[in-house]
Order: structure tokens, then sequence, then C-alpha cells
């Protein structure tokens, strides 16, 4: 199919282009397709800018009709020019939130069904402005507000750039008729809220631009937390001795470098949802240490605790027996 040369069109075949160029030379790419504007837009636009594309769409049998809904998608993507179109069936786990099992459920099955071919999402420039928001809340540092990653291998995101506004009218455009989710307007997800009542308000407060600045910030954290994960590396290479970390050495380094080496030498050795106040006690064994015990840690055994403790100037991680007072 032939793509009209409107601006929405254009813009999305751009990004998709730098996408490519930058994480796929290979030109061959999955579309994970749920039949919604983004990810059709998407679609579009890759099969305009690759070589070839295979349009992957899950059905988690969650809505009556849902088969429907997946094999019209299908067909859609074979109409805008996708090499294969494959509907996956998923059964979602029951019990806890039924969102995080869809979602899980939907990842696994991209996952296994991608062969060894990166896979594309249509999460746009306002889906990362609300994950920045929700990152907020959760309040851990950049770490939560640095957002969604345009490649975090196997998972693509060239629309990381691109306005919703944008997906939707090239859908028009293409004369095509995306597929609304109702859980898209259902006030009881933290996120649809996000979307209809916070965004706007802010925006109206703030004079506009404030999706743009948050998904700026998202890009500038995660470059900033790229590199000092980098030196939080070489630093915890240098400091591990027989998987103990010697103190002195760790104690030299600035803090958000000693945070994030302890952080990856914690979850190395096992640790599980740390949280900042852990963290925060275990570097508490490096640069206030007044002879404290140590710091139990998420992710040990219905029987032993994972601890960390300081001993002869050296951090060491081990389990210790719960029945033990
Ligand atoms: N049923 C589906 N089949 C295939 N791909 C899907 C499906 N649902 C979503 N996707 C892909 O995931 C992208 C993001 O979708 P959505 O925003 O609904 O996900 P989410 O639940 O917010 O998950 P995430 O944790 O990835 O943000 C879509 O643009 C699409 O590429």
């Amino acid at each position: 199919m032939l793509l009209p040369e409107t601006p929405a069109l254009l813009a999305l075949r751009q990004a998709v282009r730098a996408w490519t160029v930058a994480f796929e030379p290979r030109r061959r790419v999955v579309v994970a397709l749920s039949g919604g504007a983004d990810s059709l837009a998407l679609t579009a636009a890759a099969v305009a800018e690759t070589d070839s594309v295979d349009a992957l769409i899950v059905d988690h049998r969650l809505q009556p009709g849902s088969d429907a809904v997946a094999r019209s998608a299908a067909d859609q993507a074979l109409a805008l020019g996708c090499r294969t179109a494959t509907v996956l069936t998923v059964d979602v786990a029951e019990g806890g939130s039924l969102e995080a099992a869809a979602r899980e459920a939907r990842y696994s099955a991209l996952r296994d069904a991608r062969t060894d071919l990166p896979v594309l999402l249509g999460h746009t420039l306002d889906d990362q402005a609300e994950t920045v928001l929700l990152g907020l809340s959760r309040g851990s540092g950049g770490r939560s507000i640095q957002g969604m990653a345009a490649f975090d291998a196997p998972w693509g995101r060239p629309l990381l750039g691109i306005r919703r506004s944008v997906t939707r009218a090239a859908c028009v455009d293409l004369g095509i008729t995306p597929w609304e989710d109702p859980h898209n307007n259902n006030p009881e997800f933290t996120r649809v809220r996000l979307r209809h009542e916070a965004l706007p308000l802010l925006e109206e407060i703030l004079g506009g631009g404030v999706a743009e600045a948050l998904a700026r910030t998202a890009t500038q954290l995660r470059e900033d937390g790229e590199a000092l994960d980098e030196y939080a590396e070489a630093l915890l290479l240098r400091a591990v001795v027989d998987g103990e970390v010697e103190v002195d050495t760790l104690a030299e380094a600035p803090t958000a470098i000693r945070r994030r080496a302890l952080r990856a030498w914690l979850l190395q050795g096992g640790a599980k949802a740390l949280t900042d106040k852990q963290l925060r006690a275990v570097d508490a064994l490096v640069i206030d240490w007044r002879g404290q015990g140590g710091v139990a840690i998420g992710g040990g055994t219905p029987e032993a605790r994972l601890v960390a403790a300081r001993r002869r100037g050296r951090l060491i991680l081990g389990f210790e027996d719960r029945r033990r007072v």
C-alpha cells in the first residue's frame, strides 16, 4: 500500500526510519499490534520504512468478541503490507491484578513468537509522559522517572517522540478505523485518570508543553542514568573481592555512584524488590559505620533472611536463619 504523504504519516515514517537506522540495520521487524491507533499507525510506517514486517496480535480472551477484534487487526496488518499477521491466543492467570497478568501473558507470548527480531511497540510521547508521572508517585529517584527506553532488547519504541494525536490523524489519513480499547476510558485505572484529568489540568495551569517536557526529562534522566550505571559497574569491579565488597574502595566514590554500585551488588546477590530505605541502610554500613547490625533485604527464603552486613572492612551478603533470635 502506497502511503499518502500527509504530515502525520511523514512524521511517523521519519520516527521509524531513525529508530531503524539506530537499532535494526537488517531492516526486519516484528510489530506488536493491538488494533489501536498507535500500533496501527506504527505498522503502516514500519511497512514503508523497513524491508519486512511481521505483525503479532495477542488475543487475551478477556472480553467477548476479542477473537474478532484480533482477526480484524490481522486483516488490517495484511492490507497495510505486512509479510505475515499472526494471532497469538493467551491464557491470562487469575488472581491478583488482571491488567498486570494480561501484560505478563502478552509480553511472554510476543517474546516466544518473535524469532530473533526486535518487537516494535506503539508507545507514544503521551504514554511516556504518563509513565513519568506514575513513576513520580512511586518516588524512588531518577530510575523511576526515566520512563521507557527507545530500545530495551527485544522491545523497540520508535514512537516515543510522537504525540498520540498524530497516530490518530495517521489512521484517518489511511482511511482505517482503529479499535478503541474500552479500558482506555475506564476511570478505575490510574493511568486513564492521568491521561484524561491530571495531564490536561497540568497543561492548562502551566500553559502547555507539559507532556513534551516530561518526555524530554525522561530521556535526559535515562542518558544520565546509563552513564552513572557504567561508572558504578566499574567501581564495583574494583571493589568486589570473592563476592564481598571492600568498604574503603566504595567509600571514596560520590553518593550517586556508590549507591548504584551497592544496588547492583545486592541485585546480583539475589535481592528482590529492593527499597530505597534498605539501600540507604546498606549505604550507612559504608559511610556511617557505628558498629550497627546487618540489614535484612527482600529475596530470602521462608527459612532464611537475606542480610547485608559489615565484617572486617567488607560488606557480605548471606542467608541468616529466621529462627535465630
Ligand atoms: N493485544 C495486543 N497484541 C499485540 N500488541 C499489543 C497488544 N496490546 C498492546 N500491544 C502493544 O503494546 C503497546 C502498548 O500498549 P498499551 O499501552 O495498551 O500497553 P500497557 O498495558 O500500557 O503496557 P505497557 O506496560 O507495555 O505500557 C501497543 O502500542 C502495542 O504495540
